[in-house]
């Protein structure tokens, strides 16, 4: 680690952001280009969300300037560009461990830090936060100042809007800035990047910040920035922005690289009374002539070298399940031209590039948009197109009144394919994908899907997609088990398992990526695994079959025991009046912390040896293999 006081020599100096707030105003591009080189160097070793960091380093240090933080309240949108804020809040010596298993948290949390002041990770819950936050303040009578930071991505959502139509009117004073780096993960899709894109036009953005600079220069009072504001900046640069219609005094665009345009804009509005909009332009990466370059690579990533950059395009190694979804799109697509695919702002990561470049006119980045995401897809079912819905598991829980209302209830042929399915690894509890299977499997008409193998993945892609009926198929974060992938399209009989190994007394009934773990454990207790293949239809005739053969009964699947595939072998014993008992493996009824996938999968026992102590355990004495006579 190199993060010595000689490195950093400011940096080193600042433990809260008090310290922070005793520098003189003249110090503070020293400590941006400290924290930068910091955050290069941390992330670098660590892995994590770098291009949005680099592009929020001044941004954040001028908010912990002007504002009594942690007094004041500070609340960030999505969580991913807050690793400035860690570094200036406590906790620069804990990045070391950044997203490590019990290290810091890639994301705020209110239990790491009281500067952590809303727990986040999903994206767009900012402004409705930070909105509860202000009104909390106001109805106890405290001065407390409420801000809310926002990327134009994050903005694009549902809830975004939901909060500024409340918070516009509501009788707050809250400051929502608006970090617009012309970039979500991908290039920005739709109206809004449009209106934003035309406040950020050439003129308007140049003319803005001389007139900032002439109304800044002489660090106007309260009132006289207020006049000057409407009058010069608002009035006469911006009309009419779409913020001012609903409500909030917008001032803005102004350069958010700049801490003295920053600075004092941030201490005039922080003065001012109800809803207001500071919009500020910066550069995702900025600082890191990599990351500007190619700030889609450099979004989230693995160690890599500094000096060099990531290095792209190794490959050769076992294709993610990701990958397999991104070439069976392709393939399916070219088979039958009603396929459509839907991505709410994850083509990248859902493996959608070489589709959306094939197939222009049949891809929808509908924007952080889950929701919309799912009526959408609905829609074009109901025109006779084929929709396949790509979505991380996690993100799906924010659409789920459309998949019960849109989807399921009117039995559309809307197929998800569920990325990132159990547990997910670094990112931790905000997106692990571990609800889905309960969350699904009581939905009348689903049809649920969880492949154990890649070959299976493609078979379940083809046999979902074909289905007249809504269907899931979810899978994992990573690679699975490197067997060989059939090119052909080919189809699975809906509703049946199979059983992978014939062992004696104990059966490991495993769903999806549990298969392998299931596969290692059952060598050493000699016992029978099936490969359920389908959690709905569950393979019934199959249970019961097992039940009738064995003693012991063990469901394992990577989703929470409440309501997922176990309880559904549950159902069928229990209504066939089977009294062979089970055993359910999945996740316990608590939220799961981030850290490398691998260590806390044992840490639950969904690993090998987890299932042969319980196993044991459940046995006690009696010996595993039945006597054969
Ligand atoms: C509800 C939800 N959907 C999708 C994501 C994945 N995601 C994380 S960051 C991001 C882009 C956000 O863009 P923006 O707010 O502009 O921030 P930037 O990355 O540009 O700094 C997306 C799509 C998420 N975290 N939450
Ligand atoms: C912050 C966020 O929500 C995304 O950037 C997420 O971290 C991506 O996860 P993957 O790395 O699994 O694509
Ligand atoms: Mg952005």
């Amino acid at each position: 680690m190199t993060t010595t006081t000689t490195a950093y020599p400011l940096l080193s100096s600042i433990d809260d952001p008090s310290a922070l707030r005793e520098l003189d105003r003249k110090q503070l591009p020293q400590l941006a280009d400290e924290l930068r080189a910091f955050l290069v160097d941390t992330v670098s070793k660590t892995g994590g969300h770098l291009s949005s960091n680099l592009g929020t380093v001044e941004l954040t240090i001028a908010l912990h300037y002007v504002f009594d933080t942690p007094y004041d309240r500070l609340v960030w949108d999505v969580g991913h560009q807050t690793y400035a804020h860690k570094a200036l809040t406590g906790r620069r010596q804990g990045m070391s461990r950044l997203r490590m298993h019990a290290g810091i948290s890639g994301f705020p949390k209110r239990c790491e830090s009281e500067y952590d002041t809303f727990g986040v990770g999903h994206s767009s819950t900012s402004i409705s936060a930070a909105l509860g936050m202000a009104i909390a303040a106001h109805l106890k009578g405290e001065d407390r100042k409420t801000v809310a930071i926002i990327g134009d991505g994050a903005m694009s959502a549902g809830q975004a809007f939901e909060a500024l139509n409340n918070g516009g009117v509501a009788d707050a004073d809250m400051l929502v800035v608006l970090n617009d780096n012309d970039m979500s993960i991908s290039p920005p899709v739709g109206a809004l990047n449009r209106h934003l894109a035309r406040l950020f036009s050439g003129s308007t953005f140049n003319a803005a910040r001389r007139a900032g600079e002439k109304m800044l220069g002489v660090a106007p009072s309260l009132l006289e920035f207020a006049r000057r504001a409407e009058e010069h900046v608002k009035g006469m640069l911006t009309p009419g922005t779409m913020f001012e219609e609903f409500g909030f005094n917008y001032i803005g665009p102004i350069d958010g690289h700049d801490l003295e345009s920053l600075i004092p804009t941030l201490q005039n509005l922080k003065n001012l009374k109800g809803p207001q909009f500071l919009h500020v332009i910066t550069k995702k990466g900025h600082g890191y002539e990599q990351a500007e370059a190619n700030p889609i690579l450099y979004h989230g990533v693995s160690k890599f070298q500094p000096e060099i950059g990531i290095l792209e395009g190794k490959g050769g190694g076992k294709p993610t399940y990701t990958q397999i979804f991104g070439d069976w799109l392709c393939d399916m697509a070219a088979a039958d031209p009603s396929l459509v695919a839907i991505t709410p702002a994850m083509g990248e990561g859902s493996g959608m590039i070489r589709f959306a470049r094939r197939y222009p006119e049949r891809y929808f980045d509908v924007g952080i948009a889950e929701q919309h995401s799912a009526t959408f897809a609905a829609g074009l079912a109901c025109e006779g197109l084929k929709p396949v819905l790509a979505i991380y598991s996690t993100f799906l829980q924010r659409a789920y009144d459309q998949v019960v209302h849109d989807i399921a209830l009117q039995n559309l042929p809307v197929m998800m394919a569920l990325d990132r399915g159990g547990i997910v690894g670094a990112d931790g509890p905000t997106h692990h994908g571990v609800f889905d299977l309960s969350f699904l499997t009581c939905l009348p008409n689903m049809v649920i899907m969880t492949p154990a193998d890649e070959n299976e993945c493609r078979k379940m892609l083809t046999t979902a997609f074909r289905h007249p009926g809504p269907t899931a198929v979810r899978y994992p974060r990573g690679t699975g088990m490197g067997v060989a992938i059939d090119p052909e399209l080919n189809e699975l009989p809906i509703g049946r398992g199979e059983v992978r190994r014939q062992g004696q007394k104990v059966a490991l009934l495993a769903f999806g990526s549990m298969l392998k773990p299931a596969l290692e454990a059952a060598e050493e207790l000699g016992a029978t695994v099936a490969n359920m293949r389908f959690v709905k239809p569950i393979d019934r005739e199959l249970i019961l079959e097992l039940a009738a053969g064995h003693t012991l009964l063990v469901s394992i699947e990577e989703n929470a025991l409440v309501g997922g595939a176990g309880s559904e072998v549950a159902r069928v014993l229990e209504e066939a009046g089977c009294t062979t008992p089970l055993i359910r493996l999945g996740l316990p009824d608590r939220f799961i912390d981030h850290g490398d996938q691998t260590l806390l999968l044992a840490e639950i026992g969904l690993d090998p040896a987890g299932i042969v102590r319980t196993v044991r355990e459940r046995l006690g004495d009696e010996p595993l293999l039945r006597t054969v006579a």
